[in-house]
């Protein structure tokens, strides 16, 4: 029997075949490269590295999901709305590891819960756009379609679409992922690490409030230390690696043939999903995504209907396999508390158990008369506290939270204990598309959503 880490090339040459079905499709969102065969060559390229992430750790994720979707445990998924090439530093993927281990320790400890700890990083490097283009004075140019498709800077060079790039954001997630995996299984998320994680972070009162639980913490283990226990199982840290599968000349060179099921597995990471603008049923991206094992999250937006969201479960989920489905709303905080109980009801009528998942950053999206895109700390809360008020209405598990964080002390969201205003916006925005939660406002969530899954009453403030 070979390795679970074992694919090979070429196996069922109806699996083989079904994965470039998306090709007769229509499709949105993919960058229109200026030279086809110099994309064409760097798939190929990218088809001969090695998968990032292996079946087995797939497989794992699965069955940790599927205790999510029965309330059982709770993802947290997050990192960048875009990860660049250059954010690619130690300290900043560092930082953001740091971040979501302290944001887990708050919520395993208020809820008493298994944590599935998921970046959106080593890969989340593709974005679609409202718009394919984008107007600064009389210059109008391609949008920017993240750091694998084309650069930042607003000149038409750098805008232009750049196929070697594929390969680069390849290496970028492979050098991320490393350290990820050296940081989660080294030692450093050892849980009697857990007040290291606060160091470096400006003292703000969400950290005080963390150093406080994080004391207590240390109290028990020194207790179950002077007890004898063994200590092994907090040494390492299980740590999934997400992106939205959005580019197919990406996605599909990286997805590979499992050698001991013969199914397909997409290597670039463990958890992938659909986004809004691309979830059509008969589209490339649903029916790609529909023929490989990886667990698989679809966004769903406040225009979800009903029958939409049926026939996404008939498609992705035909067998209603546990943790092969995950739905991922973003509603809005005005709209979640009307449109989900709707789809939550519907769903307690078919034979399926997917996860549900909050992410309450798309839905809130807002731009300043200064232009920077922004959120509301306050209605990033109210999503969340929608969404857990629509689970308890109809009686079932809010099962997890995506949100866009960073580790860094950016402002880049309203409001948050540093009262973070319009003006202050400008001091340190740094997102090339998003805004994301900096530091000490994913802290403070983490403490919210704890105490909603029902907080030890010591977190409580
Ligand atoms: O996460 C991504 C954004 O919501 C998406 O790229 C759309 O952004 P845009 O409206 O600025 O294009
Ligand atoms: C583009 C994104 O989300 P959505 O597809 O929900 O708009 C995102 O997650 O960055
Ligand atoms: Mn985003």
């Amino acid at each position: 029997m070979p390795e679970s880490t074992d694919f090979v090339a070429l196996q069922d040459p109806d699996v083989i075949e079904g994965l470039d079905y998306w090709r007769t499709l229509p499709i949105k969102q993919q960058p229109t490269w200026p030279d086809a065969s110099a994309a064409e060559a760097a798939s190929a390229e990218i088809a001969t590295l090695p998968p990032l992430v292996f079946a087995g750790e797939v497989d794992k994720l699965r069955e940790r999901l599927a205790a999510a979707a029965q309330g059982k445990a709770f993802l947290l998924q997050g990192g960048d709305c875009a990860e660049t090439f250059a954010g690619a530093t130690a300290d900043s993927i560092r930082d953001r590891v740091k971040t979501i281990l302290q944001m887990a320790v708050v919520l395993t400890y208020g809820a008493s819960m298994p944590v599935i700890k998921m970046g959106r990083m080593a890969g989340q490097f593709a974005k679609p756009r409202s718009s394919d283009f984008e107007t600064r004075g009389d210059v109008t140019l391609p949008a920017y379609r993240g750091d694998i498709v084309n650069g930042y800077d607003f000149t038409p060079e750098s805008r232009t679409a750049d196929p070697r790039r594929l390969v680069q954001g390849y290496h970028t997630a492979a050098s991320t992922l490393n350290l990820v995996r050296a940081f989660t299984q080294g030692g450093f998320a050892d849980l009697r690490q857990v007040h290291s994680w606060n160091k470096g972070f400006a003292s703000n009162p969400a950290n005080a409030r963390y150093e406080h639980l994080a004391k207590e913490i240390d109290r028990a283990i020194r207790f179950m230390d002077a007890c004898g226990a063994d200590f092994e199982a907090l040494k390492h840290v299980e740590f999934y690696a997400s992106h939205e599968g959005l580019l197919m000349d990406y996605e599909r060179p990286m997805t590979r043939i499992d050698s001991r099921s013969g199914l397909a597995y997409d290597t670039s990471g463990h958890f992938i999903w659909i986004g809004e603008r691309t979830r059509d049923l008969d589209g490339a991206h649903v029916d790609f995504l529909s023929r490989v094992r990886n667990p698989i999250g679809v966004k769903l937006g406040p225009t979800t209907s009903v029958d939409d969201m049926k026939a996404l479960v008939d498609k992705l989920d035909p067998n209603r396999e546990p943790g092969r489905l995950t739905f991922i709303t973003r509603m809005g905080a005005g709209k979640i508390r009307d449109e989900l109980p709707k789809l939550l009801e519907a769903i307690k009528g078919m034979d399926a158990n997917p996860l549900w998942v909050t992410d309450p950053m798309h839905g809130n999206g807002l731009t300043t008369p200064t232009g920077y895109k922004t959120r509301r700390f306050d209605d990033v809360v109210d999503e969340v506290l929608g969404f857990f008020e629509a689970h308890r209405q109809v009686g079932t598990y809010p099962g997890g939270m995506h949100v866009e964080l960073t580790g860094d002390d950016v402002t880049e969201c309203l409001g948050g204990s540093e009262h973070i205003d319009e003006a202050t916006l400008a001091t340190r925005y740094e997102s090339l598309c998003d805004p994301r939660l900096n530091h000490m406002q994913s802290l403070e969530l983490a403490f919210l959503v704890a105490e909603e899954l029902g907080a030890h009453p010591h977190v409580r403030a």
